[in-house]
């Protein structure tokens, strides 16, 4: 294992939100990553989705495979994604369940679930108050307005000195919400096999909200630029009731790379891991350029407009571009 990194723990519930803007505009800048704690959403929330998530990776294969992926829902299995398409593996060793927003009216019909019985169990355990907090499309708007997202996204804006309601009027929110369950089988693997838990990859989105459950594997390339060589890597190690917090690309675009999508990865350990995470992605239309505060002429934007709805399109397809499907 490498070092392990000091991230800032962000405190979602203090009271002095002015300097809680400061250091998260610190963290994004320098790091890309950090905690947040007080969130608002129980631990035994937690527990009962991990409990959920085991139940259904526990599954036979043949199962899981009747919901299989579609459209980047429902589950993939061991080796059916490679996030570094680099990478000369025959894929990342995770298996994970993807759940997308119903509202999403291209969409709408999309969602992969395993059985009625687990949806209902999904539904009941993770709802309602995690449809609340992070509103999946099956909550009303009513509930995002007061969600965990919603309010860690107002901070992110005002970080960049934006108004608090920035994203909402350029049409990133209510945000899609991807739920994505994720199962690290122990299995060891050969040295030089090259093989990951997920291997080196940037999230696609505004942000992501990540939920571990202690055990190791989660590094960051937190001291250098993305396409720096060799990369030096450092474990980002659990916090105990804590969301690990990560800016992704639709960030990076926004803010002419001030606020870092920083590359991390898991390494397979040989232990099972099980993790949640919760990507914050805007909505399909929302076209995401370089923000003014964010530019001069000395420093151009360094990327074009786009459609979120392109980008990552774009982005799940080279995910899976470098297999064998
Ligand atoms: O499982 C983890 O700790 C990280 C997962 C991750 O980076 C991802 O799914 O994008
Ligand atoms: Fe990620």
């Amino acid at each position: 294992m490498g070092d392990a990194v000091l991230l800032p723990i962000i405190d979602l519930s203090a009271e002095d939100r002015l300097s809680t803007v400061k250091r998260i505009r610190q963290a994004c800048m320098e790091y890309g990553f950090f905690y947040l704690v007080n969130h608002g959403i129980e631990e035994e929330l937690f527990k009962r989705v991990f409990d959920e998530s085991k139940k259904f990776f526990t599954l036979p294969l043949q199962e899981k495979m009747k919901v299989k992926r579609n459209n980047y829902r429902g589950y993939t299995e061991m080796y059916d994604e490679k996030l570094d398409p680099s990478v000369k593996s025959k894929g990342d060793l995770k298996e994970s369940f993807y759940v997308g927003p119903s509202e999403d009216a291209k969409n709408s019909n999309l969602n992969q679930w395993p059985s009625e019985a687990l949806v209902t169990r999904l539904i009941d355990h993770l709802g309602p108050s995690l449809m609340d907090n992070f509103d999946l499309g099956f909550s009303s708007n009513l509930q995002w307005k007061r969600s965990a997202g919603k309010r860690l996204l107002s901070l992110v804006a005002l970080a960049l000195d934006l108004e608090e309601d920035f994203f909402e009027k350029v049409g990133a929110y209510p945000p899609m919400g991807f739920l994505r369950l994720l199962h690290y089988p122990g299995e060891s693997t050969a040295l030089n096999d090259e093989i990951y838990g997920a291997s080196s990859h940037s999230d696609y989105g505004m942000i992501t909200l990540l939920a571990t459950d202690g055990i190791p594997g989660l590094q960051a390339c937190i001291c250098q630029k993305k396409d720096s060589h060799p990369q030096v890597w450092e474990d980002v190690p659990h916090v105990k009731g804590a969301f690990i917090i990560n800016v992704g690309d639709m960030t990076e675009r926004w803010t002419n790379c001030l606020f870092r999508s920083t590359l991390h990865r898991v390494i397979a350990t040989g232990q099972e891991r099980y993790s949640v995470a919760f990507f914050l992605e805007p909505k399909s239309d929302c076209v995401v350029e370089c923000l003014k505060t964010c530019c001069s002429e000395t420093s151009p934007p360094r990327f074009p407009p786009i459609r979120s709805g392109d980008y990552l399109e774009e982005r799940y397809r080279l995910t899976y571009a470098s297999l064998k499907i």
